[in-house]
Formats: structure tokens, C-alpha cells, sequence
């Protein structure tokens, strides 16, 4: 049997508030000038949003939107009439892929708190029919290697469980919640690239025990390792690993348009505009939710 290698942390990054969408606090750990694109990963925000406050009517071309609500509900409609509500422990994984327009607004008067990571499309899946994985809670795979440790499974594989989802662009992603003191492992296959966000709490990663605090993003060595080691540090700790094959194609990216060239830029703007190659009714629709 190969030897096991633990993964190691090249780099440690705070995410600082910043305001997006329409009066919506963010962390952002992928996706800020300290971490542009980590293939195949475009963005990943922790949001934090009160009524009236959200993400109004927009579109998206090109990758995958992934929601995950941690505590209070969102709403979600669409330009093609696909609505929802997305509750605590909820996972919403959208391709938008040719083109989705839609809203995605806090349903109460109470905090929405979650995340959202974008994971780009290679390009032959980018021009695809859009599609929606939407699991309720209990639908989200979970596993307890040992009381303390709490796993949900939102893609991939870990401690033996498998999430149902389905990823075009090989994906892992777990939410991990520890009690103090506790040690965890998960798996990462040899050419993922990943990283880790902590949401609350400290633990120690990687081979060189690598401490990280809330709204920290530590990534992941490319070049070896086969799995990470984790060690509780504080009681409550809760933080996400995120992994993925890289696609190593271009990436041209204007806002929430992610293709591979600009001319492909330029066809997305104006599909958009113009209601076509995916975007038909999109020109003048407007979402019927309101906070
Ligand atoms: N400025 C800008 C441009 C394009 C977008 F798609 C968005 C956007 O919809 C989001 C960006 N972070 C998010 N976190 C959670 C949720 Cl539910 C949505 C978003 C946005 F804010
Ligand atoms: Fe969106």
C-alpha cells in the first residue's frame, strides 16, 4: 500500500467584511486579488444578509452556483419560473451553465447565513442546459467518525460516506463541525486542488499543523499529499474543505459571465441583452419575490 502523505498548507488568507449584491455582508475567501481563482474554484463568500437586503434579479453563464444555508432561509425564483425556499443545512447546487437569471433574497425578517462557492465548467459544459440539485437537510449525507466530529457531505466522499450530487467538474465538499481536542482525517484525491475556510473557531491542518481561526482560508499543496490532518483546537470549531480537479482552461470572467475567451465574453453580454442561446425572457423579466 503507498504511503500515506499528509497535505501541508502553502498559504493562510483573512477574508475582511465586505458589502455585495444589494446590502449583503460577505466574507470572501476565493475569488479577492489574495485569491484569484483557485482552479477549478471562481469564488466562495460567506454571506450574512437581513431583509430587505440580497442578491436581486441576475444572471449567471459558465460555472455552478452552490448554495449552502447554515442558519435562517433564502428564496430563489428564476426567469424560467423555478422557484424555492433553501433552509438551514439546505443545499442548492445550480449549473446555470448557457444561462440562469434569478433572485435570491433572505424569506424573513431573521439573518440568512451561509455560503455560496462558484466552481467554473469546463468548456464543453458550459454552453449545457442549466440543472438544479436542490437536497432538503435531511438529503445531505452525514457521518460522525467519533462523537465530537460531525460531517455533513455536500460532494464527494469522506470517512466512508458519499454525497448523492452529482458534479460535472469533480468536486469534494464537507462542512465540519468539532468539539475541542477532537482529530479528524479526510481524504483528498492526489490531483485535487483545495482549500479550507474556517467559519467558527481554531483547529490545526495539514502535516505542519497549520492553525486557522474564522473567516481564515488556508490552501491546500498542490504538489503531494493524499489526505489532512485535522485538531480541534477551541469547542464549536466549524469550517468547510473544499476540493476539485483543476480544468486548466483560460478563464475570462465579467462579472457573472465565466468563459474561456472574451469574444465568448462579448456573445454572453449580448445573448443576455438580447434574449438568446439560452437567455430567451430574460429582457424585462423581473423575480415576483420580495422580501
Ligand atoms: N455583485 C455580484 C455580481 C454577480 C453575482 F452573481 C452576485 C451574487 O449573486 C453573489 C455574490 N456572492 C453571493 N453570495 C451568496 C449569494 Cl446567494 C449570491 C451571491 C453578486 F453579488
Ligand atoms: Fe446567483
Amino acid at each position: 500500500m503507498a504511503s500515506r502523505i499528509a497535505r501541508n498548507i502553502v498559504k493562510s488568507v483573512r477574508s475582511r467584511a465586505q458589502m455585495d449584491g444589494d446590502g449583503a455582508k460577505v466574507y470572501r475567501s476565493i475569488g479577492t486579488a489574495a485569491l484569484r481563482n483557485l482552479d477549478p474554484f471562481l469564488m466562495l463568500d460567506e454571506f450574512d444578509v437581513h431583509a430587505p437586503g440580497g442578491f436581486p434579479d441576475h444572471p449567471h453563464r459558465g460555472f455552478e452556483t452552490v448554495t449552502y444555508m447554515l442558519e435562517g432561509e433564502f428564496l430563489h425564483e428564476d426567469f424560467k419560473g423555478h422557484k424555492g425556499r433553501i433552509g438551514p443545512g439546505d443545499l442548492q447546487w445550480m449549473s446555470a451553465a448557457r444561462g440562469i437569471v434569478h433572485t435570491e433574497i433572505p424569506a424573513t425578517k431573521e439573518r440568512a447565513h451561509g455560503l455560496q462557492l462558484w466552481v467554473n465548467l469546463s468548456s464543453k459544459d458550459k454552453l449545457a442546459e442549466p440543472n438544479y440539485q436542490e437536497l432538503p437537510k435531511e438529503q445531505v449525507a452525514h457521518v460522525s467518525p467519533e462523537p465530537g466530529v460531525d460531517i455533513k457531505v455536500i460532494a464527494g466522499s469522506s470517512n466512508g460516506t458519499d454525497s448523492q450530487v452529482f458534479t460535472r467538474t469533480p468536486t469534494m465538499f464537507i462542512d465540519v463541525k468539532m468539539k475541542k481536542g477532537k482529530h479528524m482525517e479526510q481524504a483528498i484525491p492526489p490531483n485535487y486542488a483545495g482549500f479550507i475556510y474556517t467559519i467558527e473557531g481554531s483547529a490545526k491542518f495539514g502535516g505542519t499543523e497549520h492553525l486557522s481561526e474564522a473567516h481564515h482560508t488556508l490552501v491546500l499543496d498542490n504538489n503531494q499529499g493524499d489526505f489532512i490532518p485535522v485538531e480541534s483546537v477551541s469547542d464549536d470549531t466549524h469550517f468547510v474543505i473544499i476540493a476539485g480537479q483543476p480544468i486548466n482552461e483560460p478563464i475570462v470572467q465579467h462579472g457573472p459571465f465565466v468563459m474561456n475567451t472574451q469574444q465568448e465574453i462579448i456573445q454572453a453580454v449580448s445573448d443576455y441583452q438580447q434574449g438568446r442561446n439560452g437567455f430567451e425572457g430574460a429582457p424585462g423579466w423581473s423575480s415576483s419575490i420580495q422580501n
